[in-house]
């Protein structure tokens, strides 16, 4: 094909979303390439799983195959290589299986693996017999993982009540992966659902940061995991170094809890539209 060379053509920076679609717009894809567009990023996507949901809650899921992901894959990597990738839901073995196969196969880098395992609302998003091959293959492969405090505390093995388990929680993850060959993540501990302040927490390479934020007081929540890993992958694609990223995704997220969108019945979506409406 021919590109027509008479308009100066720029080059923008480009993620990529791997994850389930939620069609009420609030978490997964949808609420990814909302991020990622408000940050000035060119969004792609890779969907593993289709999800009818909305802000009450999970009603069905629809997991794609194997092939279709292998096609999904091929098809971005070979035309738009993404400059960062952001991994949600994976949903079950096979996929997780299929995305590391292919992240392997085509060299992504700057990788954030948001663990997700179950939403909000209760519903299981990971299926059980999938966690080993996403704490043993997947997550090897990030630079960074975010999980919350329910995921942290399925990772580490321990309870976290508190700042201080959160800190002895990210060093027995860190501790696990220490021992293997195949690759060492940062880990952000995401204290949203602490009873504490919004904290998060991040090792890495040895050190603790904080990234400290008081609570909202806002209960439209849906997607707020989501939305901080894809912000993280925007800011990485755009050349940030992680804490930077971590930060500046640490805004986003705020900024967007701030504004007082009410949509739904239920734990409403977040309000990407705030740099717009502010
Ligand atoms: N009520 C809140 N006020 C301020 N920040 C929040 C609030 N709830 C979540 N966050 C922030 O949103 C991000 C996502 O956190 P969390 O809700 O724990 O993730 P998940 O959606 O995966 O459960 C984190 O940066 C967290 O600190
Ligand atoms: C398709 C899909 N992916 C991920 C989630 C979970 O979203 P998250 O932002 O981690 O948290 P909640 O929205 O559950 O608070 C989801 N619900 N759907």
């Amino acid at each position: 094909m021919n590109k027509d060379k008479t308009i100066e053509k720029k080059k923008i920076p480009c993620a990529l979303t791997i994850a389930g679609s939620d069609c009420s717009g609030g978490a997964g894809i949808q609420a990814d390439i909302k991020t990622m567009l408000s940050l000035g990023v060119y969004a792609s996507s890779i969907i593993t799983s289709l999800t009818a949901q909305n802000t009450l809650g999970v009603r069905d899921i629809f997991n794609l195959t194997r092939h279709f992901l292998n096609e999904q894959f091929d098809a971005v990597f070979t035309d738009i290589y993404p400059d960062a990738v952001k991994i949600g839901m994976v949903s079950n073995k096979e996929i997780v299986e299929g995305i590391v196969e292919n992240l392997k196969k085509y060299k992504a880098k700057k990788i954030v693996v948001d663990p997700v395992m179950v939403s909000t609302s209760g519903s299981v998003l990971l299926q059980e017999d999938a966690i080993s091959i996403l704490v043993n293959e997947l997550i090897p492969l990030a630079t960074v993982i975010t999980p919350n405090i329910p995921e942290a505390s399925k990772l580490s093995g321990l309870e976290i009540k508190n700042r201080k388990d959160m800190i002895k929680a990210a060093y027995l993850i860190d501790e696990n992966y220490s021992k293997k060959s195949n690759g060492r993540p940062a880990i952000l501990i995401k204290g949203g659902h602490s009873i504490e302040d919004a904290n998060d927490l991040l090792l890495y390479n040895g050190e603790l940061t904080w990234f400290e934020n008081e609570r909202i007081h806002n209960d439209n929540t849906h997607g707020t995991g989501c939305t901080l890993s894809s912000a993280i992958a925007s800011y990485l694609s755009l050349g940030y170094d992680l804490k930077e990223a971590i930060k500046h995704a640490k805004e986003y997220i705020t900024n967007a809890l701030k504004c007082d969108f009410d949509l739904g019945a239920g734990s409403g979506p977040l309000n990407h539209a705030w740099k717009i409406t502010a």
